[in-house]
């Protein structure tokens, strides 16, 4: 039979830390385990003084080792790491990996990549991505979301992420809501200030979020693009060669110009647009009827002019229905996806998902380093 001490190490491995999501064990942060008799006093260095998750890992540590044999008390006393074990720190979680490299664009990364375009603002894009994020937290994959709308950022309070990013040394810990962990512009501006990113300042800032960032092992990241085409879509386009496009539309806007916007762009980065997603597309009435006060069609024939232009199928994903409860979701923070499942635009939002979800996370299908020349 196994010792005391051995049994609470092993309850101890259970503890994840919650932005980083491994074991507290394997990043080091247990420090001591002392034993008097069956009273246990466990030490913990937390990554920065003043973590707000204190209060949870002080929580999860408890309730594990309370459950092991012999235990009859749990005390957690909170200390910080040094400088060191944080530098030692960043360098288990880099993986001892090259240091300034963007993960996604390694040779042999399995994370697909999609930015969620569109050719003008106010279509629901941001409202899109958080719920297709939340739908694929909800199937069980590693999600994250870059928001990189400089015009507005609306992701983080759509996810109900409201505390700001850590810092461990160079290394910043993302937010984490719905299970997605969330990094936005909005997070290092001075809040509604109107920022103008020049071109240079926002290539660093957007090459910082996916270099520096701990994003993990993720099977998805969602970028949430500005409307229209200019610096971020070059940058992100640079940075992330293989990073495939989601378009999505409404059907009132020109579908023509929306085709246009969206392939000369995929062009010119040599990205492949993956399917458009047509939102507010229709409603549904008291009397149960369908009613299109946008028109209708503009989705298929946005899927249909890309499929010729670029040569390669553009299939039309969905089309998601105007309900009020998209709105309310993302004033709340929790996506309709998560709270009205069996609406017809949450179906609708988790077939999308499922979609997504299905298309294999493995370099099949996806341009390699090779061709990216
Ligand atoms: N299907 C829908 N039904 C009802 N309201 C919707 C729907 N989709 C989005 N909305 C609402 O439309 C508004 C614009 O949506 P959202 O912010 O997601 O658009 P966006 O394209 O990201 O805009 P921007 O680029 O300006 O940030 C929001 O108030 C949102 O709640």
């Amino acid at each position: 039979m196994s010792s005391l001490r051995e049994r609470i190490n092993a309850a101890l491995e259970t503890v994840h830390d919650p932005e980083i999501g491994r074991p507290i064990t394997e990043l080091g942060m247990v420090r001591d385990v002392a034993l008097d008799g069956g009273a246990v006093t466990v030490t913990v260095a937390l990554t920065v003084s003043g973590c707000p998750l204190r209060e949870k890992i002080t929580g999860d540590v408890t309730a594990a080792v309370e459950q092991v044999e012999g235990v009859s008390s749990v005390a957690v006393e909170l200390d910080v790491m040094t400088d060191e074990q944080r530098t030692d720190l960043r360098k288990r979680l880099k993986g001892g990996g090259e240091e300034r490299a963007v993960p996604f664009a390694a040779r042999g990364s399995l994370t697909r990549v999609y930015c969620i375009a569109s050719a003008k603002g106010g279509v629901g894009k941001s409202s899109v991505t958080a719920n297709l994020a939340a739908a694929l937290a909800l199937r069980g994959l590693a999600v994250g979301v870059l928001d990189a709308d400089i015009y507005g950022h609306s992701i983080p309070r759509a996810l109900g992420v409201r505390t700001m990013p850590m810092q461990v040394e160079q290394m910043i810990m993302p937010p984490i809501g719905h299970g997605v962990k969330v990094i936005s512009m909005g997070m290092f501006t001075e809040e509604n200030a109107a920022v103008l990113w020049r071109g240079p300042m926002l290539h660093r800032a957007l090459e910082q979020f996916l270099v520096d960032v701990y994003w993990g092992d993720l099977d998805v990241l969602l970028i949430d693009m500005p409307p229209g085409t200019g610096d971020v879509q070059i940058t992100l386009a640079q940075l992330l060669p293989a990073a495939e496009t989601l378009v999505v539309t409404t059907p009132h806007l020109a579908a023509a110009e929306v085709a246009e916007r969206a392939g000369t762009v995929a062009l010119q980065t040599k990205q492949r647009i993956v399917g458009v997603i047509e939102n507010m597309a229709w409603a549904e009435l008291p009397t149960g009827d369908v009613w299109e006060p946008f028109g209708s069609g503009g989705g298929t024939q946005v899927a249909e002019t890309l499929t010729a232009t670029l040569g390669y199928e553009v299939p039309l994903l969905g089309r998601i229905p105007i309900d009020p409860g998209i709105g309310a979701g993302g004033d709340e923070g929790v996506p309709l996806v998560l709270n009205r499942g069996s609406s017809s635009a949450a179906s609708v939002l988790l077939s999308v998902g499922a979609w997504i979800a299905d298309r294999p996370r493995g370099l099949a299908g996806r341009r390699l380093a090779l061709d990216m020349a």
